[in-house]
């Protein structure tokens, strides 16, 4: 995140981050818990390992120095990449991740409303884009979960921002004309959490971007209420 601040325990409990074991382990993505047993992530996150056993789901974690060989993790069983994916950039960018076991809900790994999908027009005033990744574009994963304020912008808006680009109904994007607060390099697959009403919902899913909080170039998030039907087929 740039731009960013530090966040408190509990602040983000649907946060997860998602770590690769292969020989060395390290976190590789964002991603949300929507269930007992469901995280919800990035297609782009999952594409190049779709192995299960490779992945360790960290819950209820502040800090990636939380996270050494004794702490406990959520096995996968399975992950469900949208049939439509290609990349990053032509949509359909949203994973599922099916855990071993249910885990149990604490004041730290709670789930994320998900918006329905007639939630199109609601219009979102109270977004945050969350995670571990760089703070520049040439970066580091950051230790302390990080958090921005980041307004939505409309399609017409963005498209006029990504002219070479084709931005459609099943994205969202937000960020600032002027740069500065972003999502960047680690934060793919989390969450853009939006409050509604004292309730958070998930709006989005960190996707892409051209660069990082450069202006006039906004995050690009998959629009979750688009998918309501997709991820309630999968997951019951
Ligand atoms: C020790 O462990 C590690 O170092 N781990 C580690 C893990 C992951 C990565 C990594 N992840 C990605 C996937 N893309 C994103 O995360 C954000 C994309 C994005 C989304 C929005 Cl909305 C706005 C802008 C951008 N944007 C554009 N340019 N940069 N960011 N690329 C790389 Cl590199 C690098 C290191």
């Amino acid at each position: 995140i740039v731009g960013g601040t530090d966040s408190s325990p509990g602040e983000w409990p649907w946060q997860v981050s998602l770590h690769v074991k292969l020989s060395r382990q390290r976190h590789l993505c964002g991603g949300s818990i929507i269930s007992n047993q469901w995280i919800l992530t990035a297609a782009h996150c999952v594409t190049s390992l779709a192995n299960p056993n490779s992945w360790r789901v960290y819950a209820g974690v502040l800090k990636q120095s939380e996270i050494n060989e004794d702490t406990p993790f959520f096995k996968v069983e399975e992950i469900i990449v949208h049939p439509q994916y290609k990349y990053a950039q032509a949509g359909y960018d949203i994973a599922l991740m099916k855990l071993a076991k249910p885990m149990n809900f604490t004041d730290l790994q709670l789930p994320i409303c998900l918006p329905s999908k007639e939630d199109t027009n609601i219009f979102y005033t109270d977004c945050w884009v969350i995670g571990w990744g760089y703070r520049k574009e040439k970066g580091r994963v950051q230790d302390i979960l990080q958090k921005a304020p980041i307004p939505l912008m409309s399609t017409e808006e963005c498209q006029a921002r990504y002219r070479k680009r084709r931005i459609g109904d099943k994205v969202i994007c937000a960020g600032y004309d002027e740069g500065g607060r972003d999502a960047c390099k680690g934060d793919s697959g989390g969450p853009l959490s939006c409050r509604h009403e004292e309730v958070w919902y998930l709006v989005g899913i960190t996707s892409w971007g051209e660069g990082c909080a450069r202006p006039w170039q906004p995050g690009v998030y998959t629009k979750v209420a688009e998918y309501s039907d997709w991820i309630l087929g999968k997951t019951t």
